[in-house]
């Protein structure tokens, strides 16, 4: 009887459309083996074979901000689809290429496009490309993401330097880091206190105020999506003092702290949360494009400056 329960559930139908069905794989048959350390030296190795240079920076682009990629020179363009076992984006707004060149004279990796577990990958899977980035060399990481803005004070528009976050996933089992550990990525139970880089915070908010740009610092909270929150969900988000809202890095970034990354997390608010149940305004993808595409020249100059940062080595306490 139960082996029978078992063969029905096997040869339950594919997908017919989606990643997975692309790569010929049903969901369930999703295996440890994306997130070895031998894989993700696999991957390296395939793309170092195609790009020679060491990437001193890795960036990953939020919903909207892809545009980024665009400005690298002397570019080598990667589509996802065609490096061995990298997911593919399949949402809006975000494109799905790996992107090496240089920007503003620094060697740069470019994800045009991140993976989110609404989207069905594990966190595992969504954030394993921060590993092979640090494996081909980067040892800093530019983290945007789209967000609601859940701080009453905060507009749409405004930019959030994220200072922490609240990995709600995590707090239900649900951490990239869940499974064997493999020490050559980084220890057990890595801290994460200081995921993100308080002197990358600072120097960014000095390149802000040359532009008479106040930028925010904040609390990001990320959430599994792919539903926008309840009222009653903001009202929590706010209590645990959250200030932007997400589907998105809180899995990259633990990654990146558990290997050693350097990173500056910057969360653009594209929506207010509203809590009002009076209210009839609903946060849309539509909208957090469009305000994303509409803040991406400001968000890249910041980037762009940023860099001068780091090629000067213009840090105290480089690790
Ligand atoms: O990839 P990010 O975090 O920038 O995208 C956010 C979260 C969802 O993917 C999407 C919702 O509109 O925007
Ligand atoms: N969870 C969540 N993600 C977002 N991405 C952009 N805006 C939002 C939002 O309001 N909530």
């Amino acid at each position: 009887m139960s082996h029978n329960t078992n063969t029905s559930i096997k040869s339950a139908p594919i997908a017919e459309s989606g990643p997975w069905a692309a790569a010929g794989e049903h969901p369930n048959a999703v295996t440890n083996r994306f997130y070895t350390y031998e894989c993700v030296q696999e991957i390296a190795a395939f793309i170092q074979r195609l790009v020679p240079a060491k990437p001193e920076l890795a960036i990953i682009c939020g919903s909207g901000l892809g545009g980024l990629a665009d400005l690298i020179v002397d570019k080598t363009v990667i589509p996802y689809s065609e490096i061995p076992h990298f997911p593919r984006s399949t949402v809006v707004g975000h494109r799905s290429n790996l992107v090496f060149g240089t920007f503003n004279g620094l060697n740069v990796v470019c994800m045009q496009g991140r993976f989110h577990p609404y989207e069905g990958y594990t966190t595992a899977m969504c954030a394993f490309p921060v590993r092979v980035m640090h494996m081909l060399g980067a040892r800093s990481l530019v983290v945007t993401c789209a967000a609601g803005g859940l701080n009453k004070d905060y507009s749409v528009g405004d930019i959030m330097l994220i200072k922490d976050h609240l990995n709600l996933p995590s707090f239900a089992g649900n951490n990239p880091l869940i499974g064997h550990n493999d020490e050559r990525f980084g220890p057990r139970f890595p801290p994460v206190g200081h995921a993100y880089d308080r002197q990358y915070i600072m120097k960014m908010k000095e390149i802000a105020a040359k532009y008479n740009l106040q930028l925010r610092e904040g609390v990001y909270c990320g959430l599994g999506g792919p539903c926008y929150e309840t009222i009653a969900e903001i009202n929590m988000l706010r209590l645990l003092g959250g200030d932007a809202v997400g589907m998105s890095t809180v899995h990259e970034v633990t990654l990146a702290a558990h290997c050693g990354f350097r990173t500056l997390g910057i969360a653009l608010i594209t929506n207010k949360c509203l809590s009002d149940y009076n209210s009839t305004y609903e946060a849309v993808h539509e909208d957090v494009i469009r305000i994303s595409e509409l803040k991406a020249d400001e968000l890249q100059q910041l980037i762009f400056d940023f860099v001068n940062v780091l090629k000067n080595n213009d840090l105290e306490n480089q690790h």
